[in-house]
């Protein structure tokens, strides 16, 4: 067994956001590779009409636990979901559940955020800022806590270009940005969001950035470290590849590709595409959580999750890449045969939405009219030309991550456990 995974025995850890994208892969991986673990505490809300355990129940019943069932049969005694809604200032725990968490506790994965680019500044703060300061606040009172790690972005500070594996002070301090939003109202923080979050292109990336620093803050005593993936894709390996649950980032525009809807994009051929596999990620996220409680780092070290340095690839080569698979496997009743433009041009670009998105969008509806069934094309395509839009300025640049601290932890790991 190697050493990492041998870590995780015995131990009790606590994920929040384990409903997510990363958060369930966390799950699987550490089901699957430390088996004998004691308890993995999951923080889970209410949704779509599920109660919590009909959550955690799909999720255990899912493809993506399909290994977890046969190397640990008794999988649903060791998750213990608890009730908590971190839009909640106390996140709604109950006080045995938050007796239970503050006293068993030995790792803290804190992977719950709002991801979207469009969310209000209010609920931004409230899940990015808030929520994780609360979060750092009960992990001061847990005796038996080894390691708290904070899963950022490696977009956290996307107005630099060279990013390195440090917190980069906030304009403004979050604890005076939490205060104002208590007596702000909507109409007045949507006027003055544009001026306080700058040069930042969206609320997602100021809050993440907002987040680290109250990380850096109100570390207190705590052993902590920060995590930054950039762009999350599908499973490369573990459990089995292509795994992938969201339309967020690249999965969205790749099936509207495959699709047929989507034929070109304002992007920059050259620019990297900064894409990293999700289990890649999990495997340094457990690496992290391992190094920071037994080897115990003087300070808070930041650890960079990116290909760009180590294996660049550019959205040209993902774009032929892409197509070159749904030639192999296409979709079934596909809108049009995919196809991939790029181009960096504003006007070609409007040129392109006009006439090889919206226009034929709108003649597929009067069709669908014409035979008596409801138009939906229109409606689609301008949500995924708006998505398009939040996305592109992340594909019409690129950046430069050190990955000092990354390289340096791989460097500890056994050779079992640098192949993950
Ligand atoms: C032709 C060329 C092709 C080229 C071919 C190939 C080239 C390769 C590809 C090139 C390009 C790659 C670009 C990557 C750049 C990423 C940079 C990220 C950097 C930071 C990464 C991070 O650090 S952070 C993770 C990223 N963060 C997001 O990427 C959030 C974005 N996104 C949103 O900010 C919201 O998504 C936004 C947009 C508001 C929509 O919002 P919206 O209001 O239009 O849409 P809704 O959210 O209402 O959802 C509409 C319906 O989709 C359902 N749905 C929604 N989300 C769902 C989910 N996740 N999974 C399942 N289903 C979901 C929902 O249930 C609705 O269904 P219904 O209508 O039935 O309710
Ligand atoms: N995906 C990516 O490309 C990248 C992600 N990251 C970071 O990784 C982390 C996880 O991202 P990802 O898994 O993609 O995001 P998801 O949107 O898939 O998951 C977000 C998680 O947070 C939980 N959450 C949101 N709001 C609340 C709330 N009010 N109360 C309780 N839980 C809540 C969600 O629970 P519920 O299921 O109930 O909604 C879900 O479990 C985030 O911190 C993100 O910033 C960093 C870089 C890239």
């Amino acid at each position: 067994m190697s050493t990492i995974a041998a870590f995780y025995g015995g131990k009790s850890i606590l994920i929040t956001g384990a409903t997510g994208f990363l958060g369930k892969v966390l799950m699987e991986k550490l089901f699957r590779t430390s088996p004998d673990l004691k308890v993995i505490y999951i923080l889970v809300r209410p949704k779509a009409g599920q109660t919590l355990q009909q959550r955690v129940f799909q999720i255990l019943d899912s493809k993506l636990f399909e290994k977890v069932k046969e190397v640990c049969p008794n999988v649903h005694e060791k998750i213990r979901a608890i009730y908590a809604d971190l839009n909640q200032n106390d996140f709604a725990i109950s006080k045995e559940d938050m007796q239970e968490l503050l006293s068993c506790t030995n790792i803290i994965f804190h992977c719950a955020a709002t991801v979207r680019f469009d969310d209000t500044l209010r609920h931004a703060v409230q899940l990015n800022v808030t929520a994780t300061r609360q979060l750092l606040l009960m992990a001061s009172q847990m005796p038996k806590l080894e390691a708290f790690i904070h899963i950022s972005t490696a977009y956290s500070n996307c107005n630099l270009k060279h990013i390195d594996e440090v917190i980069y002070p906030c304009p403004v301090e979050p604890k005076k940005i939490i205060d104002s939003l208590e007596w702000l109202d909507d109409a007045i923080i949507d006027e003055i969001t544009p001026k306080l979050i700058r040069d930042w292109p969206n609320i997602y990336t100021y809050t993440k950035a907002l987040g680290e620093m109250v990380v850096q803050q109100e570390s207190r005593n705590l052993n902590i470290a920060i995590i930054r993936p950039s762009i999350v894709g599908a499973t490369w390996q573990e459990p089995f590849p292509g795994w992938v649950d969201n339309i967020n980032g690249p999965n969205g525009i790749i099936i509207a590709t495959g699709k047929g809807f989507l034929r070109a994009i304002k992007a920059t051929p050259m620019a990297v595409a900064d894409v990293i596999p999700v289990d890649t990620v999990v495997n340094l996220m457990l690496a992290v959580g391992w190094y920071t409680a037994v080897h115990r780092p003087k300070s808070t070290l930041v650890y960079h999750i990116t290909s760009g340095n180590m294996n660049p690839c550019n959205w040209h080569k993902m774009g032929v890449q892409v197509l070159a698979t749904f030639e192999k496997i296409p979709f079934e009743r596909p809108f049009r045969r995919p196809n991939a433009n790029f181009t960096s041009n504003s006007f070609t670009s409007q040129y392109w939405n006009a006439v090889s998105h919206r226009a034929p969008a709108i003649i597929y509806d009067c069709y669908l009219r014409l035979t008596g069934r409801k138009p939906r094309m229109t409606k689609l395509m301008n949500r995924l030309l708006r998505t398009v839009s939040m996305l592109e300025y992340f594909i019409n640049r690129s950046w430069e991550w050190s990955t000092y601290n990354t390289e340096m932890l791989m460097s500890e790991l056994s050779p079992e456990d640098q192949r993950g």
